[in-house]
This record gives C-alpha cells, structure tokens and sequence, in this order.
C-alpha cells in the first residue's frame, strides 16, 4: 500500500492519478458537448482547484472559452471553519455570460453555496459548478452541481490540488487520512 506521512498524519493513497485523468476526460467531453457556442467564463476557486481547472483546460475545445480565478478559504487543518473567507476576487463581467464554477471538491458544500451566493446579483445568463470530487454523505446545503467527476467517501483527503494544512497539494494521487 503506498503511504505518505505529512505533517503528523499518515495517508494511503485511495484514488491513483491514472483514474483521476480519466474521471476529468470525461468531464471535459461531456462540458465540450454541452457549451459549445456558448464563450463560457471558467472560474477556478483557488488554491485547491489549481491543478484540476490546468488537467481540464487543456482538453476543453469550446470556442472563445476564458477562465479566471477568485481565491476562497474556509479550512482549518481537517475541518471546515463554517466561514468562507475571500481572499482575492475577479475583475471580469459575469453579465449575460455563461458561467462555469471549477472546484477541486464540494465536501460540506459550504463554500460552493456560499460563492453562489456572493455571484447572483452579476446577472450571469446561467451559473453552473463542476467539481472533481463530491462528498454526497457530508453536503449540508442544497446545491445543484452540474457535473462530478467522482463520488467519494466522507473522508479527509490530501492531493491533487488538496492540502492538508497546506502540504500535500503537489501529489498526484489523492490519498485517504489514515484513522
Ligand atoms: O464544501 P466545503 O466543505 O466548503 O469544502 C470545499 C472547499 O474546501 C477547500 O478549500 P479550502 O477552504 O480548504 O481552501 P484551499 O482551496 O485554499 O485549500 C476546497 O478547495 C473547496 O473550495
Ligand atoms: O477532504 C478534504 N481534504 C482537503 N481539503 C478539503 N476541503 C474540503 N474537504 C477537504
């Protein structure tokens, strides 16, 4: 079993990078289906959407397609502070424009309802949220996720864009906290 220690835990990897790539090509077709013609504005949450957002990008085909960032945090070593906190935001229109919300993972589902929230007075034509990894066991708020590359376990996990207390992005495997 591969492990990795950071910090002062221990993690077994649980989803190997090879499925992860294949789980975003198929988000990627699926989105290169559904949004052509429609010159959709990507907004990848920062940090952990970081290396999804690049590994779809790459693949995504639609013409006039844009992407922008906003940074949010609301984690605290492995648990959710209730407070999403706006770190740095975007400068671009959203206004009659179709909208594309990339997040690394929606677990409580706090900050993805939260950005929402913060977004609908743009007056975007339509606001749509894909996530690489959705914990459908912790969601605590009613969102509508357009596209899930992977259900997963209601585990903490570390890699592929996610950290624990800020190591562990870089690793290109995700990896489950051992108990
Ligand atoms: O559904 P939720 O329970 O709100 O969790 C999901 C959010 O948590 C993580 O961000 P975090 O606040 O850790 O900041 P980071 O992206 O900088 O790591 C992740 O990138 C999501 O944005
Ligand atoms: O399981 C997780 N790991 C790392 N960051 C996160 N942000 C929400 N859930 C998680």
């Amino acid at each position: 079993m591969k492990t990795v220690k950071l910090l002062d835990r221990e993690f077994r990897v649980s989803i190997p990078a090879e499925k992860l790539d294949q789980v975003i090509a198929q988000m990627a077709e699926k989105m290169n289906k559904d949004l052509e013609g429609k010159e959709p504005l990507f907004i990848c949450i920062l940090n952990g959407s970081f290396m999804f957002a690049s590994d779809l990008m790459k693949q995504i085909t639609v013409e006039n397609a844009q992407i922008t960032f906003m940074r949010l945090s609301s984690y605290d070593g492995m648990g959710t502070t209730g407070k999403v906190k706006k770190l740095m935001g975007f400068t671009e229109d959203l206004k009659d424009r179709t909208v594309v919300l990339l997040e690394d993972i929606v677990d409580t589902g706090i900050t993805i309802s939260n950005t929402l929230e913060q977004i609908q007075d743009y007056n975007a034509k339509e606001i749509m949220v894909a996530t690489m990894l959705f914990k459908p066991k912790a969601l605590i708020r009613d969102v509508k996720i357009n596209y899930v590359g992977m259900e997963i376990p209601n585990d903490f996990i570390v890699g592929r864009g996610l950290d624990y207390d800020g190591v562990g992005r870089n690793l290109p495997d995700i990896y489950t906290v051992i108990d």
